[in-house]
């Protein structure tokens, strides 16, 4: 498999990712369109989601990516293998969930995914961070009571950022103790948390339900 090379990050606050996203049609998109739906945010090349597609054929997956190359190929691997339940959609998640989900089968929307956002080090790109409040309000409007939200990093300040941003919204709890998660509970880790773990480095995991 031939990988196509691309820039490493994207400012999302350039104007070329300020255009709003249309409607999906999710009859078209999926073949069982009213499964449950994980979503994944900054799926990047999409591996992680073609392998839980292929493990869990009963859920469809939808991983949100800026880099539109990676989306293309994404989307062709995906087709390759014929899998009808895994979309890949070129978007700044920013800007670009309440248009994607106005149209969105009710109670569809069951877990979530954020893993190793770009962390935007500098006080001054904060805003460039993919967990801003508003995502959180919009995550909480689109999920399903009980639904799920997985958070990991590599950077503890990311993480604990994200954290936080989720437990200040009154539609969020933390699962476990509120220490980090040892565990990956679900059964891919993806691309970054393999090299992470590779470099005998840190992963710091958090789960979130909303309130049932
Ligand atoms: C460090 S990579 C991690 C990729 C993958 N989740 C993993 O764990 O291997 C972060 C991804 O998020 C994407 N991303 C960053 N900001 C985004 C935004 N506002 N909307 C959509 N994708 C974004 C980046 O382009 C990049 O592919």
């Amino acid at each position: 498999m031939a990988f196509v090379r691309v820039r490493q990050h994207v400012n999302p606050l350039a104007q070329k990712y300020q255009t709003l996203i249309d409607p999906l049609d999710w009859e078209k998109v999926y073949a069982k369109p009213k499964a449950p739906l994980h979503l994944d945010i900054g799926a990047a090349r999409g591996r992680f989601l073609l392998s839980m597609a292929k493990i869990e054929p009963d859920w469809n997956f939808l991983g949100l990516e800026i880099r539109e190359p990676l989306v293309v190929e994404a989307n062709k691997w995906r087709d390759e293998l014929g899998l009808t339940n895994l979309h890949y959609v070129f978007c700044n998640v920013n800007n670009s969930l309440r248009s994607l989900f106005s149209s969105l089968p009710k109670a569809s929307l069951q877990r979530v995914t954020i893993q190793f956002p770009d962390p935007w080090f500098k006080n001054r790109h904060a805003k460039r961070r993919v967990v801003q409040p508003e995502l959180v309000t919009e995550l909480a409007e689109f999920l399903i009571p009980g639904g799920i939200v997985f958070l990991q990093s590599d950077i503890e300040f990311v993480a604990l950022e994200m954290c936080d941003r989720f437990a200040n919204h009154p539609a969020f709890q933390r699962l476990g103790t509120g220490e980090w998660l040892a565990q990956n509970p679900l059964p891919v880790s993806t691309e970054r948390e393999i090299g992470t773990i590779n470099k005998g480095e840190p992963v710091y995991r958090a789960l979130f339900e909303t309130l049932r």
